[in-house]
């Protein structure tokens, strides 16, 4: 009898330990959730090479505390391999293709300020092959930066030599733009490339591409960078109102012209998206 007891006195107490145990996991389950709700997930798309890797690492530098002494010693073997292509470095210049994804959490305030959005940033590879793993991103994604080097009007793929670069990033922006997840998801344009785009386009005829067949150059040349990038910005945009279903609304779409390298400039556009983001969010919470 008095064993019994003892043993369902010890049992009581372990189903009272594992019941505390489970509230507390559901607790900090509750609690994470909730956390991760105002996470918003923005996705960096692309072909090979327009840039979105080069975008990811100022991010990194802007916004978070850069690089550290291991992953700067990552890049060692790739620098010196870049040195025999190009004669530049650093860890912005220094060209790995993405394999697979890599991410990012940062806010462009600044953590702890309370006003403060906090983003995780995907990174992701551009070729061909790599393609097939962006499905498993795409769900839950609130904004997606696409990137288009718009300098690479003239050239191949690395992959293909037969298909033209901007010809396989419309493509791309066409499937990505009708995909069913992203009906509501905001979309922010980056027209990269753009100091190799304006020191190339007096030199080689932007209608070298077909896609830009019908372009007029302007009257002067002066004037002729703007006239280029105002044309390729225009078939951008109607190739985006031409994908997105008349409730187009619900997404933001903004384009906006950047040179990755360029730390000053990529800062200055992620404040802006930043805020763009910002007042959409307001706006759906009927504050706006
Ligand atoms: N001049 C110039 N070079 C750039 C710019 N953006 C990126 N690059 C260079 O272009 C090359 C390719 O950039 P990445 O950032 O690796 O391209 P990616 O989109 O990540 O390419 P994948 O990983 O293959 O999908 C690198 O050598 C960059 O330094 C830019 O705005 N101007
Ligand atoms: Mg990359």
């Amino acid at each position: 009898m008095g064993l019994r007891c003892c043993r369902h006195k010890h049992s009581n107490q372990a189903t009272t330990e594992e019941n505390t145990q489970a509230a507390e996991i559901e607790r900090r389950i509750e609690q994470e959730t909730k956390a991760e709700k105002h996470i918003q997930k923005l996705l960096l798309l692309g072909a090979g090479e327009p840039g979105k890797s080069t975008i990811f690492k100022q991010i990194k530098l802007l916004f978070q505390t850069g690089f550290d002494e291991r992953e700067l010693q990552s890049y060692t073997p790739v620098i010196h391999a870049n040195v025999y292509q190009t004669i530049k470095e650093d860890v912005l210049h220094a060209r790995v293709r993405t394999t697979g994804v890599v991410e990012i959490q940062f806010s462009p305030v600044g953590e702890n300020k309370k006003s403060g959005e906090v983003y995780r940033l995907f990174d992701v590879g551009g070729q061909r092959n790599e393609r097939r793993k962006w499905i498993h991103l795409f769900e839950g994604v609130r904004t997606v930066i696409f990137c288009a080097a718009i300098s690479e009007y003239d050239r191949t793929l690395f992959e293909d030599e037969n298909k033209n670069r901007i010809m396989e990033t419309k493509e791309l922006l066409e499937w990505v733009l009708k995909q069913k997840c992203f009906e509501k998801t905001s979309f922010m344009l980056f027209l990269n490339k753009f100091d190799i785009f304006e020191k190339k386009v007096s030199k080689v005829p932007l209608n070298v591409c077909e896609w830009f067949k019908d372009y007029q150059p302007a009257s002067t040349r002066k004037q002729e960078v703007e006239h280029a990038y105002e044309f390729v910005k225009k078939k951008f945009e109607e190739l985006y109102y031409q994908n997105v279903t008349c409730d187009h609304q619900d997404r933001v779409f903004k384009i906006y012209r950047t040179t990755a390298l360029d730390q000053k400039l990529v800062k200055k556009t992620f404040k802006l998206v930043d805020e763009t983001l910002r007042r959409r969010n307001l706006f759906e919470a009927g504050l706006l």
